[in-house]
C-alpha cells in the first residue's frame, strides 16, 4: 500500500490475533466501519470513513496509542497497566468483552494456601510488571528484603505449566472460565486485577482535526456495547399491579407505558440487562404480568 494513502486518515489499532480479535471485528461491523483485509495485511483502509485500521499485537497497542503513532485503539485494560501506559492513554469506553481476572494461582492440595505463604518464593508470569508491583506490596507488608523477596520470572506463554515443571511455586495468569487453571491442577488464592477490553485514545492527541471523528466512532461503539448489554422487555399488566411491575423493570430512564384496548390493562416496555432477563421474567410472572416478551437489539444509541 502507498504510504500517501494513509495521509490525513485516523489510525485505529486492532489486535491482530488472539482472544480479542474476533470480538473487535464484530464491534467494527456493528459500528458500520467497512473494510476488506487483503492477504492478512496489517494496515487496511476503511471504505466509508477516513480511517485506516492497523492490526497490531494487543500488547503493543498501548504504547502506539500513548505515543501518538496511532489515534485510537482497542486492547485489554490489563495490557495498558502492564505496558505502564495508564498516564499516556485515556480509556474512553469499556467494551463488555475480553472479561477475565489476573489471579495468583498455586497447586491444588499443595502446602501454599495464601499469598503471604507464597511471598518470598518463585512466581512465574507473563505479567511481570503487574505481578512485580503486587508482590512488592506483599513483600514490604511482610518485611521481606534482598534475597528473601518474591522472585518473579517472566515467561511468554503456557504459564500454567510452570508449577508442574518445577519452575515455580505459584503463577500469576489470566482466568476466564477457569478451565486452563483446573486442567493444570491449580487454584486461585488472590485476584490482582479484573480486566476487560477497552477503547483507548492518546491522552495528548497529536491530530486535533480527528476529534470529531473520534467522537463519532466512540458514540457508535457505545451503541454497539449497549445493544450487546441490554434487551427490550415488553409485557402486559393490570393497572393495580403496575407499580410492582415497574419496580422490577424501571428502565434506563423510565418505562414506556401504553394503554391496551382492554380496560384496566397496560403494556409496559423497558430496557433491561440481558444477563438479568430470566430472573426479571420470573419476578414479573409473580406480580401477574402476562405475555412477557424479550427483544434483542440490533443496534442502539442511548
Ligand atoms: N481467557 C480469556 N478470556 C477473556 N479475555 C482474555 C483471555 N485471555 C486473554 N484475554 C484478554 O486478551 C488479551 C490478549 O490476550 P491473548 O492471550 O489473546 O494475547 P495475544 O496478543 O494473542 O498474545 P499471545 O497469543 O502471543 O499470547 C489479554 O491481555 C486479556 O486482556
Ligand atoms: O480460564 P480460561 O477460560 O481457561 O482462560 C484462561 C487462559 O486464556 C489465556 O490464554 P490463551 O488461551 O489465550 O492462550 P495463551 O496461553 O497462548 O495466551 C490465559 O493466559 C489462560 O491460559
Amino acid at each position: 500500500m502507498n504510504v500517501d494513502a494513509l495521509d490525513g486518515r485516523l489510525l485505529f489499532a486492532i489486535p491482530k490475533k488472539g482472544r480479542l480479535y474476533e470480538k473487535c471485528i464484530d464491534m467494527l461491523s456493528g459500528a458500520d466501519i467497512q473494510f476488506r483485509r487483503h492477504n492478512r495485511l496489517d494496515v487496511c483502509l476503511v471504505m466509508n470513513h477516513p480511517i485506516a485500521l492497523v492490526f497490531l499485537p494487543a500488547s503493543d497497542i498501548p504504547s502506539f496509542v500513548g505515543n501518538g503513532n496511532v489515534d485510537l485503539g482497542i486492547t485489554g485494560h490489563d495490557v495498558i497497566l502492564e505496558a505502564n501506559m495508564q498516564d499516556k492513554v485515556t480509556e474512553i469506553q469499556r467494551l463488555g468483552f475480553g472479561k477475565c481476572a489476573l489471579q495468583v494461582q498455586v497447586p491444588e492440595g499443595g502446602p501454599i494456601k495464601s499469598v503471604q505463604e507464597l511471598a518470598g518464593k518463585r512466581v512465574v508470569t507473563s505479567f511481570e510488571v503487574l505481578a512485580g508491583a503486587y508482590f512488592d506490596n506483599i513483600d514490604s507488608e511482610m518485611q521481606l528484603t534482598g534475597d528473601n523477596k518474591t522472585k518473579i520470572q517472566y515467561v511468554g506463554g503456557s504459564v500454567e505449566a510452570a508449577c508442574s515443571l518445577g519452575l515455580a511455586d505459584g503463577i500469576v495468569d489470566l482466568v476466564e472460565s477457569g478451565d486452563t487453571m483446573r486442567a493444570a491442577g491449580l487454584h486461585a488464592i488472590a485476584t490482582v486485577l479484573d480486566t476487560e477490553a477497552v477503547l483507548i485514545k492518546s491522552s495528548v492527541p497529536k491530530h486535533a482535526h480527528h476529534t470529531p471523528l473520534i467522537g463519532l466512532i466512540t458514540s457508535r461503539i457505545a451503541g454497539v456495547v449497549a445493544a450487546n448489554r441490554y434487551v427490550v422487555c415488553q409485557y402486559n399488566i393490570s393497572r393495580n399491579q403496575l407499580s410492582a411491575a415497574t419496580n422490577i423493570t424501571p428502565g434506563r430512564r423510565a418505562p414506556t407505558i401504553s394503554p391496551l384496548e382492554e380496560e384496566n390493562w397496560v403494556a409496559v416496555s423497558s430496557m433491561i440487562e440481558k444477563k438479568a432477563a430470566a430472573t426479571i421474567m420470573d419476578e414479573l410472572v409473580k406480580v401477574g404480568a402476562k405475555d412477557i416478551m424479550i427483544f434483542n437489539l440490533d443496534n442502539c444509541r442511548v
